[in-house]
């Protein structure tokens, strides 16, 4: 029973977590798509990056633009930095951990290209490089982020956006991000393809 209070306990807080998240986060949210819209239409990309379970984040975001979310629509331009194992490794080799994301994003990244940033303390070195990789770049920056924000909440520009999620449990944030990652591929097919038909 000890067992079930505890999987039961799980879902309560994951579940306020999401409704305290989405009356803090929507506008963020909205605004972020309109962000990531506006570079696709310009003919920008989506990199993304993040560590553990972020990198599997930044992967599904890439893979449901690159591939398809709910409808048949064309691929969209999108880059997972977490996923070229040759790449990360002798970066992390040769130089540091830190650089395994801003060393790709100085040779990817684009003006007019937008940085999918995760990381649920924002704190992870090599997500901080990032964003001043991109910055260099003259990217926008999307972050999603929570606890109290961590060393990336002193490096935004006016055009970027955090998407903080109100909580200090890790697992609880990395469970938003997920939905947060959703709602961005909803509204980012709406905004360009319009209403879903049934
Ligand atoms: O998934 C989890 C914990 O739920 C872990 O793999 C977690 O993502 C890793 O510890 C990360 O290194 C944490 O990095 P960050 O979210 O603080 O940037
Ligand atoms: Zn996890």
């Amino acid at each position: 029973m000890e067992f079930q209070e505890r999987i039961t306990q799980h879902f309560v807080d994951s579940i306020e977590t999401k409704q305290q998240s989405v009356m803090e986060l929507a506008p963020q949210i909205e605004q972020a798509s309109a962000s990531m819209v506006n570079a696709l239409l310009n003919g920008g990309k989506i990199l993304s990056c993040g560590n553990g379970g972020s990198a599997g984040d930044s992967q599904h975001f890439s893979s449901e633009l690159l591939n398809r979310f709910e409808r048949e629509r064309p691929s969209l331009p999108a880059i997972a930095l977490t996923t070229d194992s040759s790449t990360v490794t002798s970066i992390a080799n040769d130089y540091s951990y830190n650089e395994v994301f801003s060393k790709q994003i100085r040779a990817l990244g684009n003006e007019g290209d937008v940085l999918l940033a995760i990381s649920t303390s924002g704190n992870s070195a090599n997500v901080v490089q990032a964003i001043q990789a991109a910055h260099d770049r003259g990217m926008r920056v999307v972050a999603l982020t929570g606890k109290d924000g961590g060393d990336m909440a002193s490096l935004y520009q006016p055009d970027d956006i955090e998407i903080r999620v109100p909580s200090a449990v890790t697992a609880r944030i990395q469970e938003v991000h997920l939905v947060v990652i959703h709602c961005l591929c909803d509204l980012i097919d709406w905004q360009l393809f319009g209403p879903l038909e049934d």
